[in-house]
């Protein structure tokens, strides 16, 4: 099928590249030259394991093409809405404005469906009744669009795993039958090879595809404050939350996931998807129904001020000119997104508090160097921890999970380790001269 993806961000660059992957012929649009001009050229803009390879082979099968131009979505079958939703400056709501402008290409330059609608499919995540305003402006374009809400549940990090191999399909479909049936003819033939594989297929109304989206963010998000408030409890009691974790992850109902306590969530989507979706729920008069995530907010913000202070207890109670070595600031390992990444507040407020740091990272050493010249950021992580008064892993990257406590043992000034991933074995650093401080794991002699 002949397919345009608009918006080539984390999300639509990899769509782009892996529905050429399925044997369809792509071309992915954005209004970033920078970014089109690598992504036309084989090369990936950003850190994604798997995409560097899938892309190469969709451009150089002739399959995948990249553009700034507009009029190269023409004679699409499918359009993919993938452009960015990032909230509002300020506020709690959506920026609407990147999809308003996508929908305005498409309506501008898509050829009208003549023997069947062209499908328009969105995949960013909108608050809800985004999907019925849009299919009245296609309704009202005379172009025989038809909208399905068809959203994206990829992680980064895994990324082409999941676009290919996802753990189900939602297409939220209009409630004109006919222009229903014509929508999930079309997706039903882009998504053949899945649905052979026997992915489940949930068919709804849009309401409901687009709700499932938020619903299932916010559920993650709930997840991950949880077991953080049970590490406050851990603190206070001297428990330990990855024992709990383990303990209440055996029961199939709660399963163990996303019950990794530390320093919280980021990332360009969980934070601001309950911070919309709480916004949305104010307009549709419902706002007591998710009362329970301004909390869930609350204490994910709460777990990166917990980090700050946790630092500044271990130095001995002021940051100013205690040497601080951060390992990891993207939002979570395999990516180099630093959209609200924790690690990168935690190490923001430390040094606003006078710490002197030195940041490492796997993927996003450069990427952090252009857009905070201010804090120092060493080729190697020998380096930044030399003379370190205490050591923060921020993101868990596997180097730094893996990384040997006797090996930099030595080079650092006092041997505090803080864990804010819970990712380290706390007798493995002790047993190697460490003082380890994790996020509600007291210390057990179990
Ligand atoms: N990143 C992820 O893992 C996932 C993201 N999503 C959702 O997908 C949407 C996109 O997210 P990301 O890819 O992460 O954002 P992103 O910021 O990486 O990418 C958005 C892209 O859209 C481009 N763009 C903006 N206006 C445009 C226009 N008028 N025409 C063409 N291109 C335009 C931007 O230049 C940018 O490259 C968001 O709604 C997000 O919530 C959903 C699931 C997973
Ligand atoms: O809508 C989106 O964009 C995507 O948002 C998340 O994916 P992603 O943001 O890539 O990352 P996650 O793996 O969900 O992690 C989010 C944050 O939670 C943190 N986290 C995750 C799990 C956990 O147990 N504890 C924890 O603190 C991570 O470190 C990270 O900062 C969802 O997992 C995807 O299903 C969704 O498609």
């Amino acid at each position: 099928m002949r397919i345009s993806v608009i918006g080539c961000g984390y999300l639509g660059a990899v769509h782009a590249a892996c529905m050429a992957e399925l044997g369809h012929d792509v071309v992915g649009l954005d209004v970033d030259e920078d970014k089109i001009a690598k992504l036309a050229a084989g090369v990936a803009p950003f850190h994604e394991p798997g995409f560097d390879a899938v892309l190469k082979r969709g451009v150089e099968s002739g399959r995948l093409g990249f553009t700034t131009d507009p009029a190269a979505i023409a004679d699409a079958e499918i359009h993919f809405i993938a452009v960015g939703t990032p909230q509002l400056s300020g506020r709690l709501g959506a920026d609407m404005s990147y999809v308003a402008q996508a929908v305005r290409t498409i309506i501008e330059h898509a050829e009208p469906g003549t023997e069947r609608p062209v499908l328009v499919a969105g995949k960013s995540t909108v608050p809800v009744g985004t999907a019925q305003l849009i299919s009245d402006e296609f309704d009202g374009s005379g172009k025989n669009l038809v909208l399905a809400w068809n959203p994206e549940f990829l992680r980064e990090g895994y990324a082409v795993k999941d676009t290919l191999h996802p753990d189900r399909i939602v297409y939220g479909l209009p409630d004109d039958v006919a222009k229903g049936e014509a929508a999930r003819e079309v997706l039903n033939q882009c998504y053949a090879t899945m649905l052979e594989a026997e992915t489940p297929l949930v068919v709804a109304n849009y309401p409901t595809a687009e709700l499932v989206k938020v619903a299932a963010n916010s559920f993650l998000a709930t997840k991950i404050s949880f077991i953080n408030a049970m590490a406050d409890l851990c603190d206070a009691t001297g428990g330990d939350v990855t024992r709990l974790a383990e303990a209440i992850g055996y029961d199939d109902r709660i399963g163990p996931k996303f019950l990794q306590a530390g320093i919280g969530f980021g990332g360009g989507c969980l934070p601001k998807d309950i911070r919309a979706f709480m916004a949305r729920a104010g307009e549709l008069g419902v706002d007591e129904a998710l009362t329970f995530l301004r909390e869930v907010d609350t204490i994910n913000l709460r777990r990166r001020d917990h980090a700050v202070r946790l630092a500044e207890e271990v130095v001995g109670g002021s940051l100013s000119g205690k040497k601080i070595a951060v390992l990891g600031i993207t939002f979570k390992p395999d990516t180099d997104d630093l959209r609200d990444s924790p690690a990168l507040d935690i190490a923001s407020k430390l040094w606003a508090a006078g710490a002197d740091l030195a940041i490492v990272d796997p993927a996003a050493g450069d990427k952090l160097r252009e857009r905070r010249p201010d804090l120092r950021v060493p080729e190697t992580l020998e380096e930044a921890v030399t003379d370190a008064d205490a050591v923060m892993i921020l993101t868990q990257w596997r180097d730094f999970v893996d990384l040997d406590p006797t090996s930099i043992r030595d080079l650092v000034a006092a041997p505090n380790i803080i864990d804010g991933r819970n990712v380290l074995d706390p007798k493995r650093w002790s047993d190697a001269g460490w003082n380890y401080y994790g996020m509600g794991r007291g210390v057990s002699i179990w």
